[in-house]
């Protein structure tokens, strides 16, 4: 069985079990279940802590996990990321009080409260700047506040929580993270049900950025209409029972879906339609 570690709690745990449901696979129906055995797809889930999932994979235990790149390079663990998985975007970022530090080469004496204390250590070595860390369990935004720390390192997404707190970001991002398949590093080419469940997942983030696109068109047009539906490969275009038709179907970037439908229009296209894309396999 492929064994593979589950984020059981926090913003990975949910999106986490949606899509590898969307996947076909089974998943628990109570967030207190620690494991669960698909039989069916010959795979077993552990759920286990985010921080943790880097660990266990690392450690050779588990096969693979989905965690957070964050949560992966914070580990130091022996594991590295195969695949993103496009959910649970955010930045990794200094904040701090407005008149602080202009720049991370400003921080030297000064101590930086954060959750992610490997990440951040390593990054003021890199930067070579002597600043202490002290490593806080979460709602690190606090800290300033309270006096523990000048500077805080933490997950930004929207910014509303730093807003929120009065502070403000300082420098580039030390990382853009998002959700991440790992498995062990060095554990070399992936075996067929590591492949295959790769496939599956990434059959779902086709399926839900691609929709499927129909119109028929005249023959003289389909050149200049297929440049604006390429599709992935290439589109299909079949003879149509009315003489100088045809029709065609390709994939489309959802997101582009309703602007290509009025440029076909405008070329002439008529019937156009979309339909969601339920699974694939590229
Ligand atoms: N607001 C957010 N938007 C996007 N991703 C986030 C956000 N907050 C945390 N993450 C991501 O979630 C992962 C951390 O998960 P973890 O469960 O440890 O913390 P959490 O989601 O903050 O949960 P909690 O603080 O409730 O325990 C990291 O990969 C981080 O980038
Ligand atoms: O930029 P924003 O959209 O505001 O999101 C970022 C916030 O979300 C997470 O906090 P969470 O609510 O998980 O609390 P925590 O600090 O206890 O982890 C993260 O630690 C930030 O504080
Ligand atoms: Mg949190």
């Amino acid at each position: 069985m492929l064994r593979i570690a589950v984020p059981n709690k926090g913003s990975l745990s949910e999106p986490a079990s949606a899509m590898l449901h969307e996947a076909g696979y089974q998943q628990r129906k109570d967030r207190r279940e620690l494991v669960l055995v698909d039989n069916d797809n010959g795979v077993e889930f552990f759920f286990l802590r985010p921080r943790d999932i880097a660990v266990y994979v690392g450690s050779g235990r588990l096969d693979i996990g989905i965690t957070g790149r964050d949560l992966l390079l914070d580990s130091g663990s022996n594991a590295e990321e195969i695949m993103q998985l496009g959910f649970a975007g955010s930045t990794f970022r200094y904040a701090t009080r407005p008149g602080t530090a202009a720049d991370v080469s400003e921080f030297g004496g000064m101590t930086v409260a954060t959750s992610f204390s490997g990440l951040v250590t390593r990054h003021l070595a890199e930067q070579g700047v002597d600043a202490s860390v002290v490593h806080l369990d979460g709602a690190v935004e606090t800290a300033i506040q309270l006096g523990v720390a000048e500077i805080i390192a933490d997950v930004v997404e929207t910014g509303t929580t730093l807003r929120n707190a009065g502070l403000e970001i300082i420098g580039e991002p030390i990382l853009e993270s998002e959700a991440v398949v790992v498995q062990r590093t060095g554990a070399g080419e992936q075996g067929p049900r590591v492949q295959q469940f790769l496939r599956r997942m990434q059959g779902v983030l086709v399926a839900r950025r691609y929709v499927m696109m129909d119109y028929d068109i005249r023959a003289e047009a389909v050149e200049q209409a297929v440049a604006l539906t390429p599709g992935l490969e290439s589109p299909t275009v079949s003879p149509l029972h009315n003489e100088g038709w045809v029709a065609v179907r390709a994939m489309v970037p959802s997101r582009e879906a309703q602007r290509i439908m009025d440029d076909l229009y405008e070329l002439g296209a008529r019937a156009i339609l979309t339909t969601g894309i339920h699974a694939c396999r590229l």
